[in-house]
Order: structure tokens, then sequence, then C-alpha cells
């Protein structure tokens, strides 16, 4: 690993160090990683920053704080926003711009594309992309639910080359260090599988969303874009000094040596499924080659409420997993075309609309 070598950044900055006491924001630890930000810059690096902390630097504006309700945790959100923004704006001497984002614009592949070009124009012109979750406007279906499967996201639009997860801890450890004396630090790990999983807990400060489980999938989506991904102590001041210098301060996760294409991996990794198309036990068709046209007589149920262009999963009848694609047709107009009894009507819409699912939008699934 060498910073030297790296072009553009993911700096994911969690909660507690943002608001470390939840009284509003604290520069204390941000001054740290916004030298490490302008050094990078400076060493003609972009950095997109991805900022959590607006619930916990809104949380002191609210008063009935013993559970926090959605709604509460929203309008904290909203109101800690700004001054998160506000802080990390008095600590660069270069402009910023911010994105609020949600999974649903993300799981939209005209959306993600637009958000991807404009994270691009963004750092073309020097400027800082500071983004969050849009916390005031998700709802339960549309949400990512957590910073750091968002940084991986964004990681991947912004086709980057590492992604630093800034915590309270100094990387994945064998067991919460929080919780058990014996844990040790993991200095690199080459492969994400199970046993890594079971060694990621959850958070146990008040202020954090999704412990070491969520930075593990977050690892996972990005080494697989290729993306070199560091869990760093961002209370440490030391941290970032080695880090300049190409040292692993934290945990390492390793890139895959051949990433995944972007498209698939956006299928694979950041589309919702929203939906099923289940076709017969014995289909066999590759659904990857140009000619192969999914029809209605392929299909044998449709489950889920989707609309055009939403992703859907492909799959027999046993549960085998066979693609996952952008569809063609709404859930409503399939339920539509499988009750009719007119062949006619059904092979009407379909020369009109074409095959179920694109071919150009398609991950092939392992058949498990
Ligand atoms: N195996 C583990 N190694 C390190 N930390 C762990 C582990 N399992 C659970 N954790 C918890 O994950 C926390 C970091 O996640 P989180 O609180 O969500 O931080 P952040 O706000 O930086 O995202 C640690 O403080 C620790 O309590
Ligand atoms: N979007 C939320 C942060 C969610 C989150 O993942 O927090 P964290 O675990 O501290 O990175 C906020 O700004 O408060």
């Amino acid at each position: 690993m060498s910073t030297s070598h790296w072009k553009r950044i993911v700096v994911k900055v969690g909660s507690a160090l943002i608001a470390p006491n939840q009284q509003g924001c604290s520069s204390r630890y941000l001054l740290g990683i916004a030298q490490f930000i302008a050094t990078c810059r400076a060493q003609g690096c972009q950095v997109v920053l991805v900022s959590s902390g607006s619930v916990a630097a809104g949380r002191h504006l609210f008063s009935d704080l013993a559970e926090p309700t959605v709604s509460l945790k929203k309008a904290m959100a909203a109101a800690g926003q700004a001054d998160m923004m506000a802080t990390w704006d008095k600590l660069f001497d270069f402009p910023s711009a911010q994105l609020l984002l949600t999974h649903g614009d993300l799981r939209d592949r005209d959306r993600y594309i637009s958000i991807k070009n404009t994270i691009a124009t963004l750092l073309e012109h020097g400027l800082l992309p500071i983004i969050n979750e849009n916390d005031a406007a998700t709802t339960a279906k549309l949400r990512v639910g957590d910073n750091d499967n968002l940084s991986a996201m964004v990681a991947a639009a912004a086709d980057a080359d590492a992604l630093i997860i800034c915590s309270d801890v100094k990387g994945l450890y064998t067991k919460n260090p929080n919780l058990h004396d014996d844990a040790t630090l993991i200095k690199q790990v080459s492969e994400i599988n199970a046993d890594i999983y079971a060694m990621a807990g959850g958070a146990t400060s008040s202020v954090g969303t999704g412990g070491m489980f969520t930075k593990i999938e977050a690892a996972e989506k990005a080494i697989s874009h290729g993306i070199e991904t560091m869990i760093v102590d961002g209370f440490d001041a030391d941290t970032f000094n080695q880090l300049l210098k190409g040292q692993n301060p934290g945990t390492l996760f390793e890139p895959y040596d051949v990433p995944m294409k972007d498209l698939l991996h956006w299928m694979t990794h950041t589309s919702q499924i929203l939906g099923e198309l289940i076709v017969e036990n014995d289909f066999s068709a590759d659904l990857q080659k140009h000619d192969t046209q999914l029809t209605s007589d392929d299909v044998v149920a449709v489950r889920g409420n989707f609309s055009v262009g939403d992703t859907v999963l492909v799959r027999k009848g046993d549960g085998t997993k066979l693609a996952k694609a952008k569809s063609n047709y709404s859930s409503c107009l399939l339920h539509f075309i499988a009750d009719k009894e007119d062949r006619e009507f059904a092979n009407n819409a379909q020369q009109k609309t074409g095959p179920l699912i694109s071919d150009k939008n398609i991950a092939i699934l392992e058949q498990i």
C-alpha cells in the first residue's frame, strides 16, 4: 500500500469523531483528518469525504432524548447537518460541496450515473464533495442505513483507488475490543469470508451505526471494485502520519486482483432486488447472450411490486438464483399479461416492449 499511487480516495468519518460528546460538532479530531485530506490533495490525489455525524451533532437541540424515535432522529439529522458542514468548511481553505443521498438515488441506474458525473465534475474543479445519507428524507425502504456501506457505494461510483474508514477503534479485532480484553488487532485481510464476519459485532457507542459488521460489508463491496480498503483509528493523530508514509495503521483489506466491471459491480452491490421472476427448474438459456430473450412464456410466477427499470431477481422455482437484472416491465403489466387468456394481447405487449429483462443491465449470479 502506498499513498503515492492513489489518484482518488474516499475518506469516511464516523459520528464519534465529529460530535464526540453530542454537544454539537467539535473540530478536536477533525483537524488531523482535514490536514490529511489537504495533504493528499496537495500531492495530486483527489478526495471525496463521506461524513456521518448529523444526528449526533443535532442531538443537543432536542429534549426527550432517552430513546429518540425515528422522526426525532431525522429532525436531529436535519438540524445537525448544517453544523457538520460548517465545521468541516472551517477546516478547509478550498471549497466543498454537499451531496445528500439515499439508496433510492443510488439503486436507480440513471440517478447513479448522474451522481457519478456530479462527483467527477466537482473533483475536476477542485471542490471537495462531502457526502452523507439524506436521513431526513429516507424511509425504511429507501435508506442505505449506514455510512460504511454508503461510503463503499460512493467509492465505486467515484472509481476510487482507496477507501479509508476512520472510526473509534484501531481496526478489525478478533472480537469487539470494547467488550473483550483478549481481542487482538488483525492487520491484513486477504479474503472476506464467514470467519471475518463472525468477528464483527455491532456498535457499542451511543452514536455509531452498524459497528464493525457494516464496515466489513463496505470492505467487501469496495475490494471487489479493486478499491484498497482500510479501517483506521480517527482518534489517533498518528494514524494520518502513518498513512502518508505508506504504512498501515489499522486493518488493510486487499483489493481483488481482477475487479468487477462497473456495471456488474453496481448490479451486484448497489442495486436492490425489488421483485422476482421465477422460471421453470429446467430453464437453461444463457441470459447474458444477446440473442437470449426472456419472455413471459419462460416465467411461471412474478413476485413483488416493481416498476419499469427496477432490479429483479431471475430465479428457478427450486431457489437457484440465475441473475439480477433490470426489468423492462412493471410487475403490474406482467401480472396482467399472465392473467390474460388472450395470447394475442401478451404477444402484442411483448412485441412493443421487448424482452422482460434488459441484456445490458444484468449480473449473472453464482448458481447456488
Ligand atoms: N471485531 C471488532 N473489532 C473492532 N470493533 C468492533 C468489533 N466488533 C464490534 N466492534 C464495534 O464497532 C465499533 C465501531 O463501529 P461504529 O460504532 O459504528 O463506529 P463509526 O461511528 O466509526 O461507524 C467499535 O467501537 C466497537 O464497539
Ligand atoms: N447518516 C448518519 C450516520 C449513520 C452512520 O452510519 O453513522 P456512523 O456509524 O457513525 O458512521 C448521520 O449523519 O448521523
